[in-house]
């Protein structure tokens, strides 16, 4: 039997005193690929913020278990070290913080968690010749600061690297398709498909189907109205690319 990573229960969020997520109930086992579709401005990113307790999501009612521990009581810096990974649809820039010196201590403060020794910078460095080495990710990026000056396409690149380097649980990915050159799409697939070792799990937003034909998801929601309002497999976003919204029964709260 599949072991339970994540469930949602009724889960409410507001942001500015305006209900976003209206009881939305999901449920993630170990090892599975859930995608999040629906139109704009439905709450799919709102979702993925409240996981990573972004302070623009206030939760007003439900309940999260993440590894049967109660994921609301946790604050951001535990949320990570418990191995819930988000990547943003526009990462922040930071000018003045080394990217490298950023990963390092991400890397440290997790394995401390963890009750492990630091990585010392040989290590850290060797580590990351053998992570992007497999997938020819440039690692120059990690010289500069961190997604300072940044293209749309590096950013994306750079939170392949975090991934691959900081082996989270949860991997929720927020549009990292949007935008990418076919070989990127392609690099995306090949290091989430590495990811996958039958325990980690992958929550992700896309809006097209370009990149799901080459990670083949187990399960494919849309978001509408503050909840799931339907759950398919791959077919469902083959036949929203197909046909659009409106025909599958879910209404576009934009028009
Ligand atoms: N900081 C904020 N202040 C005010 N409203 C916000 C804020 N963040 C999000 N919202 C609103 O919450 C709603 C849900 O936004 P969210 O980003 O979750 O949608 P989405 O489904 O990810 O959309 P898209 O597909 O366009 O990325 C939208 O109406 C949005 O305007």
């Amino acid at each position: 039997m599949k072991k339970q990573l994540l469930k949602i229960e009724n889960l409410h969020v507001k942001i500015n005193e305006n209900e976003i997520l209206k009881g939305l109930n999901l449920e993630i086992n170990e090892g599975e690929i859930h995608v999040l579709m629906g139109t704009n401005g439905a709450g799919k990113s709102t979702l993925v913020k409240t996981l990573s307790a972004h302070y623009d999501c206030i939760v007003t009612e439900g309940k999260i278990t993440y590894k049967n521990k109660d994921l609301l009581e946790m604050d951001v810096a535990t949320r990570a070290n418990e191995g819930i990974f988000m990547s943003f649809q526009t990462p922040v820039e930071v000018p003045g913080v080394n990217n490298s010196y950023f990963l390092k201590t991400a890397i440290n403060e997790k394995r401390a968690y963890q009750g492990l020794e630091e990585l010392d910078a040989m290590e850290f460095l060797k580590l990351t010749k053998e992570e992007t080495g497999k997938f020819n990710i440039d690692r120059k990026l990690l010289q500069r600061d961190l997604n300072d000056g940044f293209s749309g396409g590096e950013k994306k690149r750079n939170e392949l690297i975090q991934l691959l380097m900081l082996k989270p649980d949860l991997i929720m990915l927020d549009e990292i398709d949007s935008g990418l050159d076919v070989d990127a799409i392609k690099t995306v697939a090949n290091v989430i498909n590495s990811m996958l070792d039958g325990k980690k799990s992958i929550l992700m937003i896309t809006h097209y189907d370009r990149l799901l034909e080459l990670i083949k998801p187990d399960f494919v929601h849309i978001l509408n109205d503050g909840k799931i309002a339907k759950t398919g497999d791959y077919n469902l976003a083959l036949e929203l690319d197909e046909k659009g919204y409106e025909a599958i029964g879910i209404k576009d709260e934009n028009k």
